[in-house]
């Protein structure tokens, strides 16, 4: 009877819980598995630090929002105890065969580089901005989009009894589906997003036609959206602790300029963790359950280094190396669509 540890690596994110309710109640019914968590990310895997995890552990557990295990960005090669050789003897000492890792992209980088040194390893992806390869779609995305809409459709109100423009800043550092999904559900006038810069210009020729035929202009915009003589994102907060320049703000850079140069008032709005934070949506909570009890099969089969993806409507395997290609962007076709309602 296999005994498979679970850690959730990264930021967190609307589901976390689902899965690992999802992978506990089939590895356990239909495996014959048996559970434990490994505590905040990779740290509790190097520590060893690990809760037992049973059925009556994960009870209730689908519409809990953020992670019961803790997350971190700590490192599985980070500090003495780390590096997959400790972690091989780590594992052994508490009896673990196999260790499910659920997370992003740096997650599944972590995670392949340690299958390839030995550890036995699936994963789950995860993300609210929706940018990984080979999976459809992530789980976290649907509720970010629906937290983003309801923004929208309240921004809108207001805006609309004052004649203002209102600006919304949504998360997505790389990719913005947050941007086009909410602010296409929203029926926004503008949506700007990472993989497609716009220029003020152009963005106020938007606010200016929408003023001129009595509406109030709502623009939403990613963090990592970029005017075009922009090298990076905007980025005044320093640094992560991987070093990434933590986003947002640039919602309070586009407000003045777009009351500046159209005399509209203007008003932004940064929506920031709100969207990461709380229950996550019905189909995020389905996405999830189904993917940690597919998880459970991967072990099963002895799959490491694969993950669980989905793919149309079926829960898929992919390696590690397959869903760290490029960042799934939003692709010129899908931004064009849109952009004609634009103004
Ligand atoms: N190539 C790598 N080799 C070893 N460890 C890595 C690698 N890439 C990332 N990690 C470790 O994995 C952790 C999780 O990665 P990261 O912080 O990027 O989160 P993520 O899983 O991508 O989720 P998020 O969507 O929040 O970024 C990192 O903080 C880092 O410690
Ligand atoms: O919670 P943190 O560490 O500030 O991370 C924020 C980042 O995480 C994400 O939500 C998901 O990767 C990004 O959109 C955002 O830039
Ligand atoms: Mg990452």
């Amino acid at each position: 009877m296999a005994t498979i540890g679970i850690l959730t690596s990264g930021g967190d994110c609307p589901g976390l819980n689902a899965v690992i309710r999802g992978a506990v109640l089939k590895g356990t019914e239909v495996h014959g598995q048996e559970f434990v968590g490994f505590l905040d990310g990779w740290r509790g895997l190097v520590e060893g630090d690990a809760v037992p995890l049973d059925r009556s552990r994960v009870r209730g557990l689908a519409q809990q929002g953020g992670t019961i295990l803790g997350t971190s960005r700590f490192g599985p090669y980070q500090g003495p105890l780390g590096g997959a050789q400790n972690i091989q003897a780590t594992l052994d000492r508490l009896g673990v065969d196999a260790v499910v890792a659920i997370g992003g992209e740096g997650t599944a980088a972590a995670s392949k580089r340690l299958y390839e040194d030995g550890i036995k390893i699936v994963g789950v992806p995860k993300t609210i901005d929706n940018d990984l390869s080979n999976t459809d779609y992530t789980f976290g995305f649907d509720t970010a989009v629906e937290i983003a809409t309801v923004a929208i459709d309240r921004l809108r109100t207001t805006g609309n009894s004052h004649k203002r423009c209102m600006v919304l800043e949504v998360m997505g550092r790389h990719a913005g589906w947050i941007a086009l999904h909410s602010g296409t559900a929203g029926g926004a006038h503008a949506i700007l997003i990472p993989e497609h810069p716009e220029s003020l210009e152009q963005i106020c020729r938007w606010v200016l036609s929408v003023r001129n035929r009595g509406r109030a202009p709502m623009v939403v915009v990613a963090e990592g959206f970029k005017f075009p003589d922009m090298d990076e994102a905007y980025s005044t907060k320093g640094l992560d602790g991987f070093d990434r320049p933590r986003l947002g703000g640039i919602g309070e850079v586009l407000a003045p300029l777009i009351e500046e140069r159209t005399g509209i008032e203007t008003r932004a709005t940064v929506l920031g963790h709100i969207q990461r934070g709380g229950v996550p949506t019905a189909f995020d909570r389905v996405l999830a359950t189904r993917l940690g009890m597919a998880v459970t099969d991967l072990v099963a089969d002895e799959e490491w280094g694969h993950m669980v993806a989905l793919h149309g409507t079926e829960i898929a395997r992919v390696g590690f190396d397959e869903s760290l290609a490029d960042p799934k962007f939003v692709p010129e076709s899908r931004y064009q669509e849109m952009r004609v309602l634009f103004g």
